[in-house]
């Protein structure tokens, strides 16, 4: 079942709610009243009432079940792996990333991603997602440039690694939430690999500097737990996750 958005933040961010709460009562106070109704089962929709520009390329989507907040290309591809009917708009969201609890910063910045998105198109079921890895108790997105990919690879090399990815389905002001899990172990790579596979560019915009679905996987010794997870979707965990809040990701799913 949903819960209030409010009340699924405040389970992960001490104080971050009110951050939240606070950006949605200035665009619109009224949308946080009258919405407190869980989604039934079955409660689904085609996204088809759209206005403006952006909303008419949507529009154009026909049969689209949930909007994706993400920007990921593999996001994309992951759910078109599974047939799910989406569109998806980039949200522009500060992600947090302060260390001491990974698990709750992929929950919050994917909460934060659908909200952010919510806000928008609020009758509609929402999408987002978070990936970041963990190693030591340090956690690691996305590389700022050539040099810190080599710096992050020279510390997962030879040693196993956390990949966590948060996710959330946001709808009609209520949301869910869930994280996966996945250990990687990496191969030793020498100085020389782990330049040559910074050169290639592939670790740019990947969280731990490395695509275990591009050329990194010559280095990827073993994987336990879900492989869609690694790459930015934990595909089992997104539908389970919208199944127990009613939401249907493609038109024919009989599932529910
Ligand atoms: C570890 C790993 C990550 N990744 C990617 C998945 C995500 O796109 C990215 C993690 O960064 P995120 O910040 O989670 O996502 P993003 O910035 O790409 O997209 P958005 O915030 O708009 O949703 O790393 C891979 O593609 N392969 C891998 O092996």
């Amino acid at each position: 079942m949903f819960c209030p958005i409010e009340a699924a933040t405040r389970r992960h961010s001490k104080g971050c709610a009110e951050d939240l709460r606070t950006k949605a009562d200035e665009k619109d106070a009224s949308r946080w009243s009258g919405r407190r109704d869980p989604c039934f089962p079955g409660d689904c929709f085609a996204v088809t009432a759209w206005s403006g520009s952006r909303a008419e390329r949507i529009s154009r989507k026909e049969g689209a079940m949930f909007i994706l907040a993400s920007a990921s290309p593999r996001r994309r591809a992951l759910l078109r792996q599974i047939g799910a009917q989406f569109v998806s708009i980039t949200p522009a969201v500060e992600e947090r990333k302060d260390g001491a609890r990974p698990r709750d910063d992929v929950i919050y910045n994917a909460l934060a991603k659908a909200q952010k998105v919510a806000e928008e198109y609020p009758d509609h079921a929402v999408l987002g997602a978070d990936t970041a890895i963990v190693l030591g108790g340090k956690s690691f997105g996305k590389p700022r440039d050539a040099e810190e990919a080599r710096h992050i690879l020279s510390l997962l090399e030879g040693r196993q690694h956390t990949v966590l990815t948060g996710i959330a389905w946001v709808k009609n002001g209520h949301a869910v939430t869930d994280a996966a899990e996945t250990a990687v172990r990496f191969a030793p790579m020498s100085q020389a690999e782990i330049d040559a596979y910074v050169a290639t560019g592939e670790p740019m915009g990947k969280a731990g500097a490395y695509a275990v679905q591009g050329r990194a996987a010559i280095y990827i010794e073993e994987i336990h737990g879900s492989f869609s997870n690694i790459v930015g979707l934990p595909l089992h965990a997104v539908t389970a996750l919208a199944r127990t809040a009613g939401i249907v990701m493609e038109a024919d799913d009989a599932s529910l």
